[in-house]
């Protein structure tokens, strides 16, 4: 991955868990990521490898200024609300900051030329598949608004390339999990909903005991299977993503997954080996909105990215979490 040291690229909620491993990716791809974000979620201290601008992407005016300094050739758009109970219980929260917020970010791009867009979009946008592994033709139907919210801004992306020539790839991601190898930033969500943090601080305080979701799944083990992809995974995709297209590839989806799904408690049992403790767990009833099984079908990026997951076996993801949150 080469490019010019000059070009600049605006990362919205670059101060948040995946944004701020893309920072890194990017400034290591010799971009200056530009790392936007309101700090509602985000952290300064993760924003290590550009400035950081603090505004929310609803703010217009703010947005019309960053773009006219920065002139980025890309922005990678992360900002998003992202817990899907939530979303189920305050809809309008998440379509007012996903949809809308997202709105007025593509207007500016629109009016300042900015042509090209790589999304977080999310395995989310297709709800409870039929068939598994998940590619990128299988169905989107998603199952809560978060999803929702993410499948309607892949439609806007779609609509705007057609009406301004803004190419975007949506990029939608399986399970974000693990921390930056070089223990440099890593998963603080307050509060946290994520399974593999949660049973790291079950492991590190012996309480409180994590929840085991359902534990009368249609699986192997009784608990609900997830793809789990490492952030650093992730981060190289993007970069990949970006320089496909400024390199004029086509506009498109993408999933960004393993192809290898994991258990709740094939995950807990990784935890208690990475840290030679044990993880107190509790049975608990099914969370409402939780498929039994998300796998992707990751050939799609692969191939077209020439990307291939490095640190996303489960044993290597557990460890750099578990480092990370060691170390705090
Ligand atoms: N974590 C996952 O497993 C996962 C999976 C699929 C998709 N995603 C998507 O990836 C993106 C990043 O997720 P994350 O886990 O890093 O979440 P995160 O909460 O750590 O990061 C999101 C960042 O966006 C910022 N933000 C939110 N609304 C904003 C606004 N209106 N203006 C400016 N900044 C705003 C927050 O302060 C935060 O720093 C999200 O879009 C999420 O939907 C995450
Ligand atoms: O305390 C917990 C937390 C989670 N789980 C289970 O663990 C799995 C993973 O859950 P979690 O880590 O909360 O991730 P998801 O709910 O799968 O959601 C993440 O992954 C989605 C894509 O699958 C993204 O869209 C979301 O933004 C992101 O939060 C699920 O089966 C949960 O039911 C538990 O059993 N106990």
């Amino acid at each position: 991955m080469t490019s010019s040291p000059t070009k600049s690229v605006l990362v919205t909620g670059g101060a948040g868990y995946i944004g701020s491993h893309a920072c890194k990716a990017l400034a290591q791809a010799g971009y200056q990521p530009v790392a936007c974000d309101n700090l509602v979620y985000g952290h300064p201290w993760a924003v290590k490898w550009g400035p950081l601008e603090q505004g929310d992407i609803a703010d217009r005016a703010w947005l019309d200024a960053l773009i006219a300094r920065y002139r980025p050739v890309a922005v990678m758009h992360f900002a998003a609300y992202a817990y899907v109970g939530e979303s189920v219980q305050d809809p309008g929260k998440y379509y007012r900051n996903n949809v809308a917020g997202t709105l007025t970010l593509l207007e500016a791009l629109r009016d300042h030329q900015v042509r090209h867009c790589i999304f977080s979009s999310t395995c989310a946008t297709y709800g409870v598949p039929a068939v598994m592994p998940i590619d990128e033709a299988t169905p989107q139907a998603p199952i809560n608004p978060y999803g929702a919210s993410k499948w309607m801004i892949e439609r806007i992306l779609a609509d705007f390339e057609v009406a301004h020539g803004l190419r975007s790839l949506s990029l939608r991601y399986f399970n974000a999990a693990g921390a930056d190898p070089d223990g440099e930033i890593g998963e603080e969500h307050a509060p946290e909903t994520h399974l593999i943090p949660l049973a790291i601080q079950a492991a590190q305080r012996g309480e409180p005991a994590l929840a085991i979701f359902g534990t009368d799944y249609d699986t192997p083990d009784g608990t609900a299977v997830r793809d789990y992809i490492h952030v650093t995974d992730l981060a190289v995709a993007h970069v990949k993503a970006l320089e496909d297209l400024l390199a004029g590839g086509a506009s498109g989806a993408l999933n960004l997954g393993t192809g290898q799904g994991y258990s709740v408690r094939e995950v807990v049992e990784a935890v208690e080996v990475v840290s030679g403790r044990p993880v107190p767990v509790r049975e608990a009833a099914r969370r409402v909105g939780d498929p039994p099984v998300l796998v992707a079908d990751p050939r799609r990026a692969m191939q077209r990215l020439d990307w291939q997951p490095r640190y996303s076996s489960l044993s290597r993801i557990v460890e750099t979490a578990w480092g990370w949150h060691a170390g705090r």
